[in-house]
């Protein structure tokens, strides 16, 4: 069995430096061979950094034979095209969130990793290996709080990144809720509604802010979601199912109580690579642990295209005004 993985990442920019450094300092089991990104200063600079080739493109990078496994954290649009270049040449893929633009291009990936007969891509949603996600799941699962019911959420940003759009807060901000809820009650989704909501004052105005996002399971369980994409206090996530006989709550990270002034002052973070800074870490070295065992163990493709379905529902039902459905096919043997 190898004792290392030779990893090559596809964009160099916010989370894909996060990543090489912990690919590089906290995974032992990967050593990073090579990066890319389109724009050629920050593939060169990374290069640099982490002591690796720049390839002058994401399809060189998946081809090169000093790259056994790849991690994608390009923008969005450029996902499925190389997850399915990798999965073409046989190699494990990490793909940040959103798995795709589209749930066809998820069907695509789906089929293409079929095909190749052997599990090959893992999706980044990394809030699985949280500590206080994952202690929620196994209060729920040893019916701690008997059968749950409904789960109320909170995903609120301080800002977003310029050129931010009304369907990104589902595509690229709700869709870590729409995965982790789903996980956490293992069931799948029913129905999909966004509600609206007085707008706040504290964002530019170009999109929509806040939401509600509105989900119910099969077996008819609901689930809010406050989304807040912009203005909001500090970067809070919140989580709180309610079962039969009791609630589990997401714990916040810890942080030093001050009291001084007459008062306690308790800091909440800003930024999300701070707050999930130790489910990153896990996660990487999960899958690192993962491939050298043969195969990914993390969210699938499957899981990628159910979010992406969930999220056209969403956005669908935004422009009716009405709960949509969410329909299904049969989940294939892989994913099971
Ligand atoms: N799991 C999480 O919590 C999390 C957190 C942040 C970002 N993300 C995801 O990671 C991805 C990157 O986000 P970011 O915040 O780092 O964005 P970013 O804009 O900071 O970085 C993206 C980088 O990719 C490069 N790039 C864009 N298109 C490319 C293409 N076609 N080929 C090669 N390089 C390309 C850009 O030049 C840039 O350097 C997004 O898909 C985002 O949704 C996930
Ligand atoms: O890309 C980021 C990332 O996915 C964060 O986890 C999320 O909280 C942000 O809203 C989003 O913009």
């Amino acid at each position: 069995m190898k004792q290392q993985l030779r990893v090559g990442v596809i964009g160099c920019g916010a989370i894909g430096k996060e990543h090489l450094r912990r690919l590089t300092d906290v995974v032992p089991e990967t050593i990073v061979t090579g990066v890319a990104d389109y724009f050629l200063p920050a593939a060169q600079s990374a290069a640099e950094m982490f002591h690796c080739t720049a390839f002058q493109t994401g399809e060189d990078l998946i081809a090169s034979p000093d790259v056994d496994a790849v991690v994608v954290t390009s923008a969005d649009p450029s996902h499925a095209a190389y997850v399915l270049e990798a999965i073409r040449h046989k190699k494990f893929v990490f793909c940040e969130k959103p798995l795709a633009q589209t749930a066809e291009e998820c069907q695509q990936i789906i089929a293409a990793e079929q095909a190749a007969g052997k599990k090959l891509v893992q999706v980044g949603f990394m809030r699985r290996y949280d500590r206080g996600y994952m202690a929620m799941k196994h209060a729920i699962s040893s019916n701690e709080i008997g059968a749950p019911l409904m789960i109320h959420a909170a995903h609120r940003n301080m800002s977003q990144a310029p050129g931010f759009e009304t369907d990104y807060a589902v595509t690229r901000v709700a869709i870590h809720e729409i995965d982790i809820c789903r996980w956490l009650l293992d069931d799948e989704y029913a129905t999909a509604q966004v509600l609206g909501v007085r707008q706040s004052s504290r964002t530019s105005g170009e999109w929509l802010n806040p939401q509600i996002m509105m989900l119910t399971t099969r077996s008819g369980q609901r689930i809010d979601v406050e989304v807040q994409t912009d203005g909001a206090y500090a970067y809070d996530i919140q989580c709180h199912v309610v079962g039969e006989d009791g609630i589990v709550s997401l714990p916040d990270p810890t942080s030093v109580t001050k009291r001084a002034a007459a008062a306690i002052h308790t800091p909440l973070m800003t930024d999300w690579k701070d707050r999930f800074i130790e489910a990153y870490d896990i996660e990487f070295q999960e899958w690192a642990k993962s491939l050298l065992n043969g195969a990914p163990t993390g969210p699938s493709a499957w899981d990628g295209y159910v979010a992406c379905v969930t999220g056209d529902a969403l956005i669908r039902s935004r422009q009716t005004g009405k709960p949509e459905d969410i329909v299904l096919p049969e989940k294939p043997e892989m994913y099971q």
